[in-house]
């Protein structure tokens, strides 16, 4: 069973529309929501596979209600908030341009914290295969938050793979407890305060991050695939080209894949990079299920040349 955790999970609303011209009124041809959030997503990714997964996140008021509807049938465990759940909004244009606002979410107070990483201690005494920890905090929450969540996870002899952005990135990853850490290029360029435009460059930003405790790093690198980073190893992985319709959730997808499976390193990864490109090709934050998935038509090299441009500058 892999255990996620979202301590800021949302109601994903994405409207479809041909092309965003600010200042004008722009139809919307399709309009959806999905519960969203990345360790939801993660879990959703996961379910719609086949493997057993719980999510754990705080719910509050009207929003939460339409969270909680949208759940259906994944397992989860909420803990309820007195503030509202948020809604994020994602604008899609029709040349796979994805444009994403998302709202700073509801304040937790330090009691709803404590019951929040009391269900996750609940659920970590039920012995997962996993815990998967991400996204932003909700306001009120202390940029430690994932260091506690490691904390507890490790006190149940769990491993933790955290998916976060920012300060909470920071000061997690500088601890070094992370079993696996998933920043995509720019979440890792903003830890490393340069930018890294290259596999070689990207290698070393990863392998800095190994060297401060944490056991693997995963970097996506959007349609340029993702890295997998090990003490001594590394791996790249890219799928086919895909005409991108949202990339909202592709990372997760990634990690949902990456988890699914206790292959040797190559094949998670070549896993990971299958689900991330089968989620780009669904609208809105639809996770892929098993007809969407070609983990043949990826690409796997073991250390990649390093000189590969993964980013213009
Ligand atoms: N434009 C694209 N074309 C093909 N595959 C893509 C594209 N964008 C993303 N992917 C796939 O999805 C994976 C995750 O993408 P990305 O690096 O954008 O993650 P992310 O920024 O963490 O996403 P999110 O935060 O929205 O979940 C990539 O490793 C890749 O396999
Ligand atoms: O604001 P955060 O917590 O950083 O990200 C939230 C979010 O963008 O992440 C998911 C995609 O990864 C979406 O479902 C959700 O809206």
């Amino acid at each position: 069973m892999i255990l996620t955790v979202t301590p800021n999970p949302s109601v994903d609303r994405t409207l479809e529309i041909a092309s965003l011209v600010r200042g004008d009124v722009l139809r919307v041809h399709t309009a959806r929501a999905e519960a969203g959030g990345k360790g939801v997503n993660v879990s959703r990714a996961l379910r719609r596979n086949g493997s057993p997964t719980t999510a754990v996140l705080p719910i509050g008021g009207a929003e939460g209600a339409e969270l909680t509807a949208l759940l259906g049938d994944l397992p989860f465990v909420s803990v309820p908030i007195g503030d509202e759940t948020r809604s994020n909004i994602t604008v899609t244009e029709s040349d796979g341009t994805t444009t994403k606002l998302n709202a700073a979410g509801p304040a937790l107070s330090a009691a709803e914290t404590d019951e929040l990483l009391g269900a996750l201690g609940t659920e970590l005494a039920r012995g997962p295969r996993w815990l998967a920890a991400g996204g932003s905090l909700p306001l009120g929450v202390p940029p430690d938050l994932y260091v506690r969540v490691a904390r507890l996870a490790a006190e149940h002899g769990v491993p933790v793979a955290l998916d976060t952005s920012g300060v909470p990135l920071e000061v997690a990853a500088l601890t070094g407890a992370f079993a696996l850490l998933k920043p995509n290029q720019e979440e890792l360029a903003a830890l490393l305060g340069r930018e890294l435009p290259t596999v070689g460059e990207v290698v070393s930003a990863a392998r800095e991050v190994l060297s401060w405790g944490n056991r693997v790093v995963l970097v996506t690198l959007g349609g340029h695939g993702a890295l997998l980073v090990e003490r001594g190893r590394t791996w790249w992985a890219r799928g086919p080209e895909v005409a991108p319709r949202s990339t909202v959730g592709a990372g997760d997808c990634a990690l949902a894949g990456y988890l699914s499976t206790d292959a040797l390193s190559g094949e998670r990864l070549r896993r990971a990079v299958a689900w991330g490109t089968a989620a780009v090709s669904l609208p809105g934050t639809t996770v892929p299920g098993t007809g969407d998935i070609a983990p043949e038509a990826v690409t796997v090299v073991a250390e990649p040349d390093p000189h590969w441009v993964v980013k213009e500058l």
